[in-house]
Parts: structure tokens; sequence; C-alpha cells
């Protein structure tokens, strides 16, 4: 089943299902809680704002988690995966704009395509074998990187950079864990104004989602609604030449099999 969160005509949130058959899509209504006892209702959700799929508890994400993605950065192949976190507020809905930062602040805005892993059991200790029953289910992420931040003044943390508002967009759907049984055997995509600039699979990943979830719950209680993005693989602007930044005007779209696109345009912020 595909999960969406949405804003209705007065406002208020809600989840649906998104059924699609046949070329047309319905959005049914969910009454209850995702993380636990939930419904599927036979009335039409009033969708007036697609939403991001979650309202993230905690966003823990996984760095050099793609071997070429670090040799591209000419960085060494970790023997832990690499732990830092974006602020839930740094989450953007899909559609909604990628604010660039005033120039003062970064010239370096980068993108990479991420799948999301939602949990949705609270969770500490848990044994690779059993990881994916913790899971909820998977959408988009893009990890939008400030790289003068990451690199350059954010004192070797890389926390600034990463999360800045906007830096988080998901969406556009969740998909649940019985749609995709092997989170590790998807395509992923980051498209740049129709210009294909990642493309890789999940199966590559250096530490895979339920070595992710054994290591993070190993340390840290992980909460339903807790979001694990696992890594980019190569192809990010800042290690081109020339170097690809992101700039107002743009339209970036992080598309996975099985899940979709998420799509936003990118702005400068307001000075
Ligand atoms: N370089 C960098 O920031 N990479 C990470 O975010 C990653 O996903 O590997």
């Amino acid at each position: 089943m595909k999960i969406i969160r949405f804003a209705d005509s007065q406002g208020a949130v809600h989840y649906a299902s998104r059924q699609t058959a046949g070329g047309s899509t319905k959005d049914l209504l969910i009454e209850g809680d995702i993380y636990g006892e939930y419904r599927v209702t036979d009335k039409v959700a009033d969708v007036a704002k697609l939403l991001a799929p979650v309202d993230p508890r905690a966003i823990l994400c996984i760095g050099l988690n793609y071997r070429k993605h670090a040799e591209e950065g000419k960085a060494p192949i970790p023997k832990f995966p690499v732990l830092f976190m974006k602020s839930p507020g740094a989450v953007q809905n899909p559609g909604d704009p990628i604010v660039l930062p005033k120039k003062l602040l970064s010239t370096q805005v980068d993108y990479e395509c991420e799948l999301a892993v939602i949990i949705g059991k609270q969770c500490k200790n848990v044994a690779k074998a059993n990881a994916l029953d913790y899971v909820l289910g998977y959408t988009c992420g893009n990890d939008v990187s400030a790289r003068d931040w990451q690199k350059d003044f954010g004192g070797s943390q890389w926390c600034r950079g990463k999360t800045f508002d906007t830096f988080a967009p998901l969406g556009p759907v969740l998909v649940l864990k019985d749609e995709i049984p092997n989170p590790n055997a998807l395509n992923i995509k980051t498209i740049l104004n129709g210009e294909t600039m990642q493309d890789w699979s999940t199966n590559d990943m250096i530490f895979d989602v339920p070595t992710l979830i054994e290591f993070l719950s190993g340390s840290t209680t992980l909460l339903p609604g807790t979001v694990i993005m696992t890594g980019t693989p190569h192809g990010v602007g800042v290690a081109r030449d020339p170097k690809v930044f992101l700039k107002h005007g743009d339209s970036i779209t992080v598309e996975i099999e099985k899940i979709g696109q998420l799509t936003n345009p990118v702005v400068d912020e307001a000075v």
C-alpha cells in the first residue's frame, strides 16, 4: 500500500491510501494511527496539499555508504556507518521549494538522492535478521547539502551544512514494506533540469538497510516515525568538473523504483 500525508481544504492534516488503477488515482482517507491501529475508509480524501509523507521524530543520516561516492570524494571506505543528523525542521514537502541560503551563508548547495527508511515500531538492540520487522516503509529523500559549511566552515562537523531549512525534502508517498520486500534492490536517480546526474542501485550500499538498523539501534532507541536517510551514490555536484551547484530556477528530482518521483523547485532565499 502507498500512503500519503496531506492537508485538507481546512488545513487539517490527514493520511490517505493512494490507490492507482488504470492510470487514475484515488485517495481514501485513513482513520487511526499509521504507527499503530488504522483502517482505510471508503471516504475519498479532500487532498488540498500533498505534504512530506511523515513528520519525523528524528532524521538519522548515513554518509559515505556507497563505495563510488566515497571514492569520488576521495574519502576512505568507512569501517562503521558514518552518522549525522538533520533537524526535523529541515523537512520540505514534495513540490515545495528548496531555498538557497543568502549568498553570505552558502554558495555551494548540492543534491543527493537517498532511500529514506521510516521506522514503524520502537526498537533497541535489534538483530540484523529481524531488522525489517521494525520498518513501516520507504520514501524518496534529498540530502541537500551546503558543501562550504560541510567542509570549510563547520569545523569538520557536517551538521550545519546538512540542516538548513528545506534541506530535507521527503516524498511523494510512503510505500509500505509489503510492496518493497528488498530495499537493497532499487534503482535510484537524481535528475536536474531533465538531465540525469545520479543513476545507481541501492544494492551497492556498503551497509545495507538491516545492517544500518542493527547498528543504529545498538546505541539509540529508534522511535516510530524516525527517518533513516541511507546515503547517496556517486554523481553529486561537488565531485564534478566543473562543479555543479543548485541555482535559482532549477528543478531537482529524486526518483526511486517502486516509490516514484520527488520533485522540488529551487529558489533563492528572499533578501
Ligand atoms: N559527501 C556527503 O555529504 N555524503 C553523504 O551525505 C552521503 O550520503 O554519502
